[in-house]
């Protein structure tokens, strides 16, 4: 057992698996994926959450040995991303860096693959509105010869999560504009067939885990479908309970995620 010191408390740093950062955009997800460690840190009140101020952000640390550090980072991918990148810079400038970050939160579902309630893990973490409009149709950025649209999380670590939360694994689409009718939802799904959900952070998330080198895994709760806008039919509070209970699934498959797994 390796011991490291953080914030002045001494923690067991590689008996529980990596060191994990999950990037919600608001509160209300942050707090719901605090939940799913609700109970332990009821019970053993010396490991309530406590929060960790850096420039700019705020991260809600918990977890049996304090290894889950939660950031509300904001609505949208580039603000995800500058907060990310502070969480990340921050954890590697104390000499101890995250093994993976996660980007959770809610989600609208592609009807019918993926319903209200439901979980969605990505094996594609995909940029949908990178890119340029042509005469001839939407080109990404890659056509362009600019730099990236998809990041892979370990497929292992997908195929172990989905299984034990029941999430549905496709690609979880990332946009900056919420998509507002039936014909946009028909056009993303054209092209994007795999596409499962979109929401409006994994792709800006997993741009700074990339570029600390750090692994990213996506896992979002549907909360209303992909199509025409009906804020009043989402289903904001059943989804941020469903996120609870997959993060209460998904920690022990991140505890027991071996470094042998992580080099994939
Ligand atoms: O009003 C509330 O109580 C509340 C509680 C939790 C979350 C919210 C949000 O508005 C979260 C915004 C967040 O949700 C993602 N999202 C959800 N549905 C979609 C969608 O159909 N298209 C794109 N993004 C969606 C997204 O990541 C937003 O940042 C409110």
């Amino acid at each position: 057992m390796v011991l490291q010191a953080q914030e002045g408390r001494l923690i067991a740093a590689a008996a529980a698996g990596p060191r994990v950062l999950v990037a919600t955009a608001v509160p209300a997800e942050r707090d719901a994926v605090a939940g799913a460690f609700g109970t332990r840190a009821q019970e053993v009140p010396h490991e309530a959450p406590h929060e960790v101020p850096l420039p700019g952000v705020t991260l809600h640390r918990v977890g049996d040995q304090y290894q889950y550090d939660l950031l509300a980072a904001g609505v949208g991918p580039a603000r995800a991303a500058a907060s990310t990148a502070t969480a990340l810079t921050a954890a590697t400038l104390r000499g101890t860096p995250y093994g993976l970050v996660v980007s959770a939160g809610i989600a609208g579902g592609f009807a019918p693959d993926a319903p209200l309630g439901s979980l969605v893990v990505a094996d594609a973490v995909t940029a949908a509105d990178l890119g340029a409009e042509t005469p001839d149709g939407f080109l990404p950025v890659t056509e362009l010869g600019f730099g990236t649209v998809h990041h892979r999380p370990p497929e292992s670590l997908v195929r172990d999560v989905a299984a034990a939360t029941g999430a549905l694994v496709g690609t979880i689409l990332t946009v900056s504009t919420v998509t507002g009718s039936a014909e946009r939802a028909a056009e993303l799904r054209a092209r994007h067939p795999r596409a499962l959900a979109e929401a409006m952070e994994g792709f800006g998330v997993a741009e700074a885990a990339a570029a600390h080198g750090t692994p990213v895994l996506e896992l979002r709760a549907v909360s209303n479908p992909v199509g025409p806008r009906d804020r009043a039919a989402w289903r904001i509070g059943d989804a941020l309970a469903a996120l609870t209970e997959g993060f209460g699934k998904l920690v022990p498959v991140l505890e027991s995620w071996t470094s042998h797994d992580r080099a994939e």
